[in-house]
C-alpha cells in the first residue's frame, strides 16, 4: 500500500514516517510532503518519494496521512477521491474534512508514537470500508496501539487524554523537582528522585491502570507517609485540577482548526 504523509518532518509525521520505514514499509511506496522541501536522508532512507505538491501526494497515495496543524487544513485545498484520509488533526472534524472527496478516519495519537507506545483511538466517517478499517489498524501498530471509537464527539476527549502524551507526566515531574530544589536537594538527584516516580514508580502500573483505586487502597491503609501525602493532595485539589486540565483541553479540541 502506497502511504503519503502530509506533514512528513512534524513531530507526529516523522514519528510515523520513521516507524513505517523501520518496520519495513518500502520506501518506494512512502510519499512524503513537507514545506521545508525533500531531505537527501529521511530517517536514514535516501530512497522515499518526496511529492512536489498535495496533488501529486493525493495522486500516488492509497492512503494519505493528514499530520500538519489544524490551522493549516484550509489553506492545504486536498482533493483526494477515493482515497482513505487519515487525519491526525485535532478540532477538525469530518464534515470539515469529507469536501476533499476522500473517505475520512480521525486518530489521535500522542508524541510516544515516536517510541512505538502511541495508543491512537480513531473513529470512521462515512463509507468507510472494513479493508480500510484493517488498514488503518496496521498503520497505526507501527505506532503503538488503536481502538476504533463509537462516536466523533469522543475523539476530542481523546485529544484532552491520551493526545496529551508526556505532558502531565511533566508537569508533576517539574513541580517535584521544584519541591525538591527549595528543600535543598542538588538539582541532579531531585532530577533522579522525579523520575523514580513519573517513569518507574508508574511502570507499577503498567497493564494495571483498572486497579489504581486498590493501589491507592493500598497506600491508604499503609497509613504512613505516602497516605498522608494522597490525602492532602486531595484536600488541596489534585483531583479538581486534572479534571479542570481535561476539561480545558476538551474544550480546545471543539475551537481548533
Ligand atoms: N504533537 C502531538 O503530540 C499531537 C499532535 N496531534 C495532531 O497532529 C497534527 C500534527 O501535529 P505535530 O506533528 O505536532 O505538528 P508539527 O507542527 O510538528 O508538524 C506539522 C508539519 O506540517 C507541515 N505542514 C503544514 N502545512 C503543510 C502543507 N501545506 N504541506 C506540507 N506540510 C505542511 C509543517 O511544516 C510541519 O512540519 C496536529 O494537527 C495535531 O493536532 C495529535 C495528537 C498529539
Ligand atoms: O496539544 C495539542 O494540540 C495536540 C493535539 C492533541 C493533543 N496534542
Amino acid at each position: 500500500m502506497r502511504i503519503g504523509i502530509i506533514g512528513a518532518t512534524g513531530w507526529l509525521g516523522s514519528a510515523l514516517g520513521g516507524r513505517l520505514l523501520a518496520s519495513g514499509h518500502a520506501p518506494g511506496d512512502l510519499i512524503l510532503l513537507n514545506r521545508s522541501g525533500p531531505r537527501a536522508d529521511y530517517h536514514g532512507y535516501p530512497d522515499v518519494v518526496w511529492a512536489r505538491g498535495v496533488d501529486e501526494l493525493a495522486a500516488a497515495s492509497d492512503l494519505i496521512v493528514l499530520s500538519i496543524r489544524p490551522e493549516d487544513w484550509a489553506a492545504l485545498k486536498l482533493h483526494a477521491p477515493d482515497r482513505l484520509v487519515v487525519s491526525f488533526m485535532a478540532g477538525v472534524g469530518i464534515d470539515r474534512l469529507a469536501p476533499c472527496g476522500a473517505r475520512i478516519v480521525r486518530a489521535m495519537p500522542n508524541a510516544a508514537a515516536e517510541i512505538g507506545a502511541s495508543y491512537s483511538p480513531w473513529v470512521a466517517g462515512p463509507g468507510v470500508t472494513d479493508a480500510d478499517r484493517a488498514a488503518v489498524t496496521r498503520l497505526l501498530s507501527v505506532i503503538g496501539t488503536s481502538d476504533e471509537l463509537t462516536g466523533e464527539s469522543q475523539i476530542d476527549l481523546m485529544s484532552a487524554v491520551p493526545g496529551s502524551g508526556a505532558a502531565y507526566p511533566a508537569l508533576l515531574a517539574l513541580a517535584i523537582i521544584a519541591f525538591l530544589r527549595d528543600r535543598g536537594i542538588t538539582e541532579d538527584i531531585a532530577i533522579r528522585a522525579a523520575e523514580a516516580v513519573v517513569c518507574d514508580g508508574a511502570r507499577l502500573l503498567k497493564g494495571q491502570v483498572g486497579q489504581s483505586a486498590e493501589m491507592i487502597a493500598a497506600y491508604l491503609d499503609y497509613q504512613g507517609t505516602t497516605a498522608a501525602g494522597i490525602h492532602a493532595a486531595r484536600d488541596a485539589g489534585f483531583t479538581e485540577s486534572i479534571t479542570a486540565a481535561l476539561t480545558a483541553a476538551t474544550a480546545k479540541a471543539r475551537h481548533l482548526g
